[in-house]
């Protein structure tokens, strides 16, 4: 069913990388009155990511990059550790991770599973993330990956129970990631 919403107005606070707007819009609520909301929403695109994971070592590839945003809340050095992942730019959601894994890690993926989509942060972030998972291994390192341009990212393979704990102690506290991660235990993937 569609939203019974009358858009009042759209206001761009900022659009220098990204769009920053303000939202005034009219909504009926379930009961049939009506509320009005003031929203700010953050267009940032689409993105997708990846796992990397290889049954036979039962390992995954992560990567290390610096994150402004986290730096700025609480993370001391601002280094996250992160599954593979792009914003799609004008790229479909498999074409656009197939680049971005061999950018950023090196490895030159063979099939790629589609896994789900999801909205990362649906309180004011319109991103909607494509997951996708895919075996990796050595002979399909083209180079030592780090990313393009000005990005320095560093290249980690994690064997998986490792990884696991990661998560349970606070180094791995990407969203994306330990969704796939989790992932890869419910599907059997990964033991
Ligand atoms: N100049 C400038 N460059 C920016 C800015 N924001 C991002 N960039 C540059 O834009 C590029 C984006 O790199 P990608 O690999 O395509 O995207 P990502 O940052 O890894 O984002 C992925 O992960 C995010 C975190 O989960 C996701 O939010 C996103 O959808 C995507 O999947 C990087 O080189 C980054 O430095 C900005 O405000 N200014
Ligand atoms: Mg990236």
């Amino acid at each position: 069913m569609a939203a019974k919403i009358n858009i009042i107005k759209n206001k761009i606070l900022s659009d220098n990388w990204f769009v920053l707007r303000n939202y005034t819009y009219e909504l009926e609520k379930a009961d049939g009155s009506k509320v009005q909301h003031k929203r700010e929403v953050y267009d940032r695109g689409n993105g997708a990511t990846i796992l990397l994971y290889n049954r036979a070592k039962n390992s995954v590839v992560l990567i290390r990059q610096f994150r402004m945003a986290t730096y700025v809340n609480n993370n001391q050095d601002g280094m996250l550790l992160e599954a593979c992942a792009g914003l799609l730019d004008d790229d479909s959601p498999e074409d656009c991770i197939r680049k971005e894994a061999v950018e950023e890690t090196g490895y030159v993926v063979g099939e790629v599973e589609k896994l789900f989509e999801a909205y990362m942060s649906p309180g004011g972030v319109t991103e909607l993330i494509h997951f996708f998972a895919a075996e990796y291994d050595d002979a399909q390192r083209s180079h030592t990956g780090g990313g393009v341009e000005d990005e320095d990212i560093e290249v980690l393979e994690i064997p998986y129970p490792q990884a696991l704990e990661m998560i349970r102690d606070g180094r791995i506290k990407d969203g994306k990631t330990i969704m796939l991660l989790q992932h890869a235990r419910l599907a059997g993937l990964l033991v």
